[in-house]
Formats: structure tokens, C-alpha cells, sequence
């Protein structure tokens, strides 16, 4: 099965993720996650992650920082979550495309349902920014 590569940012400001709420007629519809989406043609991740968080929150990235990558087999699907810090942005995030949004402190992110893979991803964050 084709690996499907999915750019992802974790927004970070002051101890609080920037989360949306996936569609319920989406791939793990339903669920949080951190915004983003798949890498199209030949673009660099970094310019997929740059794009689908302008199209998706409305926010212009100046800067990144790698966090982690995941890979995972949902069975229907294969996806690498290539997942990067993003703390140098400007605008407000908000969820342009209908898609519920909200700042959570950290301490709170796992009161959230997140897809399967996300696992891994949730433990880098909170131990990243403990150790700050
Ligand atoms: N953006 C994002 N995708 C995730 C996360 N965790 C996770 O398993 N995924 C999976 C769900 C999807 O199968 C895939 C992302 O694809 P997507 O549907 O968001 O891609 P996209 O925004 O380009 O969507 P589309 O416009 O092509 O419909 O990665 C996450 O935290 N953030
Ligand atoms: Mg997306």
C-alpha cells in the first residue's frame, strides 16, 4: 500500500496547542488533530505544511522546527506524519474551513481523542515542553 506523507504542525504559544477537530466524513473523522495535510506533486514538506495551515487556519509560518516523525498502518491506509513545531507564525488561528478549533493547554491535550497514530506524537509534546 502507498504511504500517504502528511505534513503536521503542532502550534505552539505559551503551553497551549493550536487542535481541529476532523470532519465526520473524513479519514478518522471526528477526532482531534494537529492541523495539516498531505504533501501534493513535488512539494517539500515544509511548503505542504506552510500551505495547508494558510488554507486551513489562516496563518502565515515563518519558521520550523522537526518534533518527530511517525509511521502507522490504519489498515485502510498508511500514513507518515512528518510533524514539526510551529511557534514563529503570524495571524490567528482559526478554522477556515468549518472545522472546530481551540487553544488547549498542554496538561489537557489527553482529555482529547486523537487518531491512533497520534500516540507517540502527544508523548513528544508533553515531554518536549516539560523539559523547557
Ligand atoms: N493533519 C493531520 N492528519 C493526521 C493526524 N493524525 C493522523 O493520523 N492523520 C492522518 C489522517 C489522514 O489520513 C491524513 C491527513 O490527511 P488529510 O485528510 O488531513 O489531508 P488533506 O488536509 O490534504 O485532505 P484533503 O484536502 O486531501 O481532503 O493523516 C494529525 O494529527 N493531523
Ligand atoms: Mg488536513
Amino acid at each position: 500500500m502507498k504511504v500517504v506523507h502528511v505534513a503536521v504542525g503542532v502550534i505552539e504559544r505559551d503551553r497551549n496547542i493550536f487542535i481541529t477537530r476532523r470532519a465526520s466524513h473524513q479519514h478518522q473523522g471526528g477526532k482531534w488533530e494537529f492541523p495539516g495535510g498531505k504533501c501534493e506533486g513535488a512539494e517539500t514538506v515544509l511548503q505542504a505544511l506552510s500551505r495547508e495551515l494558510h488554507e486551513e487556519i489562516g496563518i502565515e509560518c515563518h519558521s520550523f522546527q522537526p518534533l518527530v516523525v511517525i509511521q502507522h498502518d490504519y489498515g485502510d491506509k498508511q500514513v507518515k506524519l512528518d510533524t514539526h513545531w510551529v511557534r514563529d507564525f503570524a495571524g490567528e488561528p482559526t478554522g477556515l474551513e468549518g472545522q472546530e478549533g481551540r487553544w488547549v493547554a498542554v496538561e489537557e491535550l489527553s482529555s482529547y481523542e486523537f487518531p491512533e497514530a497520534n500516540e507517540e506524537i502527544l508523548k513528544r509534546v508533553v515531554s518536549d515542553l516539560s523539559s523547557l
